[in-house]
């Protein structure tokens, strides 16, 4: 049975077949040599987490398993409340067809701020990944589950050569050791079964401890509340990646203050 993730592939493959017969390579990179100079995605995080959490706050206006999340949906707006209310970096969706998004939501929002910004999209062609610096993105990621190892590989390599970060998001054990085989400091742990939907903050407290040492964890997914973080900061991770949460909320930066608002010195053990 195909699943969402199979979906995807299939029309972004398309998607990416049309793009390239309309652009040439050349003038695709001429726009990432134009766009603005990457800003320390990696970097941002790990000063973040020195001292406290490390948020990524994501513009996300539906989702596959939820439907529409936010109406009043304005990226400039949110990325200036995400930002006011203290996240050390964004995430933008861009696919349309599963979820609203758009390449115009991350550039607007890149333009309304100063924090990196990480392409939220489902990558498979290096390039995308070129096109994804033309998009001003700071980071890309890469998801384990749909990519072999030679092809996420391929799309690090790329992605680092253009002078952006990576995010490598895993699901699983073998996931993980997969992962781990490659140079991005990063790895999220995705508390969602791409397949199912099933979210259960177990996928983080089981992974985390499987993560090298020299790897920032990202705990992605189904984070409601500061109790939250905190639980799972117990486990090591002290990066989150956060949507639909706080696109519920009316006041968003009020609402990103408040799921920042546990200080790290209260929870011990860290
Ligand atoms: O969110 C979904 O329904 C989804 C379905 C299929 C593939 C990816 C999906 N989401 C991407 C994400 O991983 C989340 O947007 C991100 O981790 C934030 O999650 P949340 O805080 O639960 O909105």
């Amino acid at each position: 049975m195909s699943t969402i993730l199979d979906r995807i592939k299939t029309y972004k493959l398309e998607e990416v077949a049309k793009l390239k017969a309309s652009t040439s390579l050349a003038d695709l990179e001429a726009a990432a040599q134009a766009a603005a100079p990457p800003r320390g995605f990696a970097r941002a995080l790990r000063d973040a987490a020195t001292s406290g959490y490390g948020l990524i706050a994501e513009i996300k206006k539906a989702s596959p398993s939820k439907g529409l999340i936010r109406a009043d949906f304005d990226p400039p707006e949110l990325a200036k409340a995400y930002e006011a209310g203290g996240a050390t970096c964004l995430s933008v969706l861009t696919d349309g067809p599963s979820f609203q998004g758009a390449d115009a939501y991350l550039m607007a929002a890149h333009d309304a701020v100063d924090l990196p910004c990480l392409r939220k999209d489902f990558l498979y062609d290096p390039w995308q990944v070129t096109q994804s610096r033309a998009l001003t993105a700071d980071c890309v990621l890469l998801i384990m589950a749909s990519l072999d190892d030679g092809q996420a590989a391929e799309l690090e390599q790329a992605a680092f050569d253009l002078g952006m970060d990576v995010l490598i998001e895993v699901h699983d054990e073998a996931e993980l050791d997969r992962a781990a085989l490659l140079k991005s400091p990063l790895i999220g742990i995705n508390n969602r079964n791409l397949h199912s939907f099933e979210v259960t903050l177990d996928t983080t407290r089981r992974l985390a401890r499987r993560v090298p040492e020299d790897r920032l964890i990202v705990a992605e997914s189904g984070l409601y509340t500061p109790d939250d973080l905190a639980d799972l900061a117990q486990y090591g991770a002290r990066c989150f990646l956060i949507g639909e949460s706080l696109m519920r909320q009316p006041d968003v930066a009020a609402a990103t203050r408040a799921i920042l608002s546990r200080p790290l010195t209260a929870q011990g053990g860290l």
